[in-house]
């Protein structure tokens, strides 16, 4: 589920009033998703997303993640852009929440990604990075290997054991991820979550990359090095496609080649990558109560693939 809030017709009806986007025809609740209530709104002039936001985003970030969506789609990067109200406000605040309405990209998610839809990706990902090389704004990620790596600690030892008897080997896997951790590459916004669920294909076209609420100023590198984890596994980590890794470097190269530092870094980047998810899962595994309706996400499909990095190093990017 990813309505968290009701909201009505004549509620709805209301806060459309505020743009210039015609009359409310319908509505639905959008059910995918986590961390925000998102709902599609059909109106006289068109199809939006309403996105309420519920969950991990502090409001004074909006500006920055809005101002991203409107900077990546003037640039023709496949991102909707913002829906601005008609004093020029790219959100607004609705009993407390804020709200922004974002343009609606046609596009599904991919569940088995194929080769020439994980080039695609590479490249789309590759012109954001570009794109975004003069976006004027930054924003300190708050999930950098450190941070990733104190979240398990609080978590503690007994608890990840709860979870699965081997979750707690990766406190001392993590350490040394944090100890080895490559500073100074080439740095632009980078997206850090670019999961298949967040982005939208027609056939092998991106048509749409969204849920930029993890962007944040960071290495290129990193960012493709989450994108291979998350998109060239099969669901539980246990075997990796590298035909899908490597059609996805190709079309992150096509758009911006990579350094030999940044190429070198890869293994390491995507361990991080592994421990950034496994400690976001592992916190919402045991904060999210058994009866909540929301699908928790298991940790154990990132230890997986974190082990397939370590064991293969540099080939696993061959
Ligand atoms: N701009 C958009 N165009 C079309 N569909 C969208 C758009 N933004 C979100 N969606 C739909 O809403 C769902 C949830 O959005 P998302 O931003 O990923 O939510 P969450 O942050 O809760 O994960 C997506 O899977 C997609 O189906
Ligand atoms: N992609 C992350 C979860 C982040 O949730 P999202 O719905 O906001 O993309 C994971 O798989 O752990």
């Amino acid at each position: 589920m990813a309505v968290y809030t009701h909201l009505g017709a004549e509620d709805l009806a209301q806060l459309i009033a505020h743009y210039d986007v015609g009359r409310l025809l319908s509505f639905k609740g959008i059910a995918e998703g986590v961390s925000n209530s998102n709902w599609l709104l059909e109106t006289t002039q068109g199809r939006f997303i309403l996105t309420m936001y519920e969950r991990r985003i502090e409001t004074d970030d909006l500006p920055f993640f809005l101002g991203l969506l409107d900077h990546l789609s003037a640039a023709n990067c496949p991102v909707p852009r913002t829906i601005h109200d008609c004093d020029g406000a790219a959100y607004r605040m609705v009993d407390g929440k804020a709200v922004a309405l974002i343009e609606f990209l046609p596009g599904l998610s991919p569940s088995t990604p194929t080769e020439a839809q994980a080039r695609s990706v590479g490249a789309a990902l590759g012109q954001m990075h570009r794109a975004a090389q003069d976006y004027p704004n930054t924003r300190n990620s708050t999930l950098e290997p450190q941070d990733t790596l104190e979240i398990l600690d609080q978590c503690g030892t007994d608890a990840l054991a709860g979870i699965d008897p081997a979750l707690p080997d990766i406190l001392p896997i993590g350490a040394r991820i944090v100890a080895d951790w490559p500073e100074h590459l080439p740095g632009s916004i980078i997206h850090s979550d670019l999961f298949p669920d967040n982005v939208l294909m027609l056939g092998d076209e991106v048509t749409g990359m969204i849920d930029f609420y993890f962007a944040a100023t960071g290495a290129m590198a990193y960012d493709l090095a989450v994108t291979h984890a998350a998109w060239c596994f099969d669901d539980t980590g246990e075997a990796c496609d590298p035909a899908l890794g490597a059609a996805l470097i190709a079309g992150y190269e096509s758009l911006r080649p990579l350094s030999d530092e940044e190429r070198a870094a890869l293994p390491l980047l995507a361990q991080g990558a592994c421990l950034r998810f496994i400690a976001s899962r592992a916190q919402d595994w045991l904060e999210t109560p058994e009866d909540a309706l929301v699908r928790r996400k298991d940790p154990m499909d990132f230890l997986r693939r974190l082990e397939f990095y370590r064991a293969n190093g540099q080939s696993a990017f061959a």
